[in-house]
């Protein structure tokens, strides 16, 4: 923190207007310094600014802290530590990572005195009691935009209300069913989630890729209908179509085979009442175009008995706000996630921020100890068992048996997870069946540097190209999922734009005759936006395949059910040889290769890694230096949240 207590009004007279749009029109000097630095943009100001007017503040500083809680807003934050605020700057801009760190010192207020301007003015509320009706809160240092201080407070009340008391259920009955449907000794965890799915208004079930979170949600499903009848109304949900899908289809498959299971035996046929349909969380609150408000509020509860919520780990905290807000507060909400992938492109690290919560000391984890006393972790003698018996105050439990993944894959994303570089290089380094490092001489690689990337690409788009053109559809959608490049950039020399072009033009060489155009056989397609009349969502994945009668038809979906759609009636798509870790959320490859960006990219995190590694099944290539390795292991995402504090 610079020592500058009052802000250098003489630093930056607000100079003529130079027709840069992001320059703010008419601001005062202390925040036209910021915006002038690349720190604040115009609209930041001019939200700071208007609440300003609105509520007679004039004093810049407090002008600065409210531009600054939008700027954490636009960088995924629920609000800005006003202490912390320096060295966030630092770390680059929310929206262009290509974009110059501010140059010089910048004028930051002493915190002392900036702190006592912002919690005396009329444009805030001070504290957890202050008055209801300011656009701006201050907590315990942090500075809030009110109406995300308020979701704050939604999901912080609503949470600690669902794990203060117990549901009744008669415990023999559950002991048995939990170990009718998980038997085996290593399903331990997988017993615990649902047991405290069956006890718990709140279960937070975590778990890397491959752990058996999915396998659990179905079963666990049999588990509630085994001890609360099958007339259980129940409700599966995820923030994407494409999850959803996804986790209808995995649900439902696991409840099928529960029900050939059960033919004979003691247990009954969890699945045989109906098929579970999933949705999307926003259709789940009955989402209205015209409305900023949902169906289904406070007002209009949702009717369901248990809400399941998967890839929780991408649910902002507005809508995990929302979802609270409409479920009756006796049904179960069950979230589920991985807490270490990317977070929400929205506000909120919100599965992250339940995970690492202090833990408040709640009933839940006597009565699971009361009823698997030889499953609930803590017995054991691991950091990990201590951490993991500790979160079951607040109804987190983390499986930890991969059961799909690799063993040196898990072993890797495991290092990454921890934040150990020097493991993380050491293992991508010895190479091996499962992981290789390609260290390039620049920060970014040349063409001749990757042969690798290069010929899987080639092979992976002529293997799509001989399928499609033989009328293949099994056998075009299988090749999508043999190989992706992943990128952290959409532009620039390491962004999605330039190797996609790159990719496409080496398999253009490979494939020979590669027919032109936006109908070419074989083109892998992305798709951009959620689509009701074909039912495809945003982030579905495809390809041009001949028809057998001349025609060209677009294929989706699972190779065994292939969803078909006609070039006409598609929705906007892309060409998909290469893609964002973003978009890759939710889907895995048998081989990945990630081109990370230099090290000094702000967009260079734990998460982004982590998240990349663990959409490899066999193996994944990581190209980049090790600096740029190390830093984003070293680099987890930040973002400012006050559920990770006690209030
Ligand atoms: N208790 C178990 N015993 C044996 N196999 C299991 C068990 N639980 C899950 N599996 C198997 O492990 C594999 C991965 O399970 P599942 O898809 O449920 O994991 P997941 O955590 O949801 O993975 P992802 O996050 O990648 O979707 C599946 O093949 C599943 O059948």
């Amino acid at each position: 923190m610079s020592e500058v207590t009052q802000p250098r009004a003489a630093a930056a007279a607000p100079g003529p207007d130079t027709g840069d749009p992001r320059r703010p029109w008419r601001a005062g000097p202390l925040l036209t310094t910021f915006a002038d630095a690349g720190v604040l943009t115009s609209a930041d100001v001019r939200v700071a600014e208007r609440l300003g007017d609105l509520t007679g503040e004039d004093d810049p500083t407090v002008h600065l802290a409210a531009a600054l809680a939008v700027r954490a807003v636009r960088a995924g934050s629920v609000c800005v530590d006003l202490a912390d605020a320096p060295s966030l700057v630092a770390e680059g801009s929310p929206d262009d990572p290509d974009a110059p760190l501010p140059a010089g010192t910048l004028p930051w207020p002493d915190t002392a005195a900036w702190t006592a301007a912002v919690r005396g003015s009329g444009m805030v509320a001070d504290g957890v009691d202050g008055p209801a009706d300011r656009p701006v809160r201050w907590v315990d240092g942090r500075v809030y935009l009110d109406r995300y201080w308020r979701d704050e407070q939604v999901v912080r009340r609503d949470v600690d209300a669902r794990l203060t008391s117990l549901l009744d259920v008669d415990d023999d009955a559950l002991r048995r069913a939990v170990h009718a449907r998980f038997p085996r000794a290593q399903d331990a965890r997988q017993r615990v989630a649902a047991a405290t799915a069956a006890v718990s208004r709140l279960t937070v079930l975590t778990g890397g890729p491959g752990t058996g979170k999915t396998t659990t949600v179905a079963r666990l499903v049999a588990v509630l209908r085994d001890v609360a009848g099958p007339g259980l109304r129940i409700a599966l949900a995820a923030p994407t179509g494409k999850a959803a899908t996804r986790l209808q289809e995995a649900v439902n498959a696991e409840l099928a085979r529960l029900d050939d299971a059960a033919v004979g035996g003691t247990v009954a046929a969890p699945g045989a009442a109906r098929p579970l349909t999933a949705s999307t969380i926003h259709r789940l609150l009955g989402w209205r175009p015209s409305s900023t408000r949902f169906a289904h509020d406070h007002a209009h509860r949702l009717p369901h008995d248990v809400v399941v919520l998967d890839e929780a780990s991408m649910v902002s905290l507005p809508l995990l706000a929302r979802v609270l807000d409409a479920l009756r507060p006796d049904a179960r909400l069950v979230l589920v996630g991985d807490p270490d992938q990317l977070a929400s492109v929205e506000v909120g690290a919100v599965l992250g921020d339940l995970v690492a919560r202090p833990t408040r000391s709640g009933p839940l984890p006597a009565r699971l100890a009361a009823l698997l006393p030889d499953d609930v972790p803590g017995t054991a003698t691991s950091a990990d068992d201590t951490r993991d018996a500790a979160a079951l105050h607040g109804g987190v439990v983390r499986l930890v048996v991969t059961h799909r993944f690799g063993h040196e894959l898990a072993e890797l994303a495991d290092a990454v997870r921890r934040g150990d570089a020097d493991a993380t290089l050491a293992l991508l380094r010895a190479g091996g069946a499962h992981a290789s490092l390609v260290e390039p001489a620049a920060e970014v690689p040349t063409e001749d540097e990757v042969p690798g990337l290069r010929g899987d690409v080639s092979a992976t788009g002529a293997r799509l190209v001989a399928a499609a053109r033989a009328g293949d559809t099994a056998g075009a959608l299988e090749a999508l999922g043999v190989h992706r490049l992943l990128l952290a950039h959409r532009r620039g020399p390491a962004g999605v734009a330039r190797w996609a072009a790159l990719a496409q033009r080496w398999v253009e060489k490979t494939v020979g005759d590669l027919q032109p155009g936006p109908l070419s056989l074989g083109r892998p397609l992305l798709v951009t936006v959620n689509d009701r009349t074909t039912g495809l969502s945003n982030g579905d994945i495809g390809v041009l395949v001949s028809d057998g009668a001349g025609g060209v038809v677009a294929a989706f979906g699972e190779s065994h059910a292939p969803r078909l759609v006609r070039p006409h009636r598609l929705p906007a798509v892309e060409t998909v040889h290469a893609m964002t870790v973003h978009r890759a959320q939710g889907s895995q490859f048998t081989f990945v290769t990630v081109l990370l960006p230099p090290a000094s990219s702000p967009l260079l995190t734990r998460e982004l890694l982590y998240t990349a590694v663990t959409r490899a099944q066999e193996h994944v290539r990581v190209v980049g230096s090790a600096e740029a390795v190390r830093r984003a292991v070293e680099r987890p995402v930040r973002r400012a949240s006050g559920l990770r504090f006690a209030r």
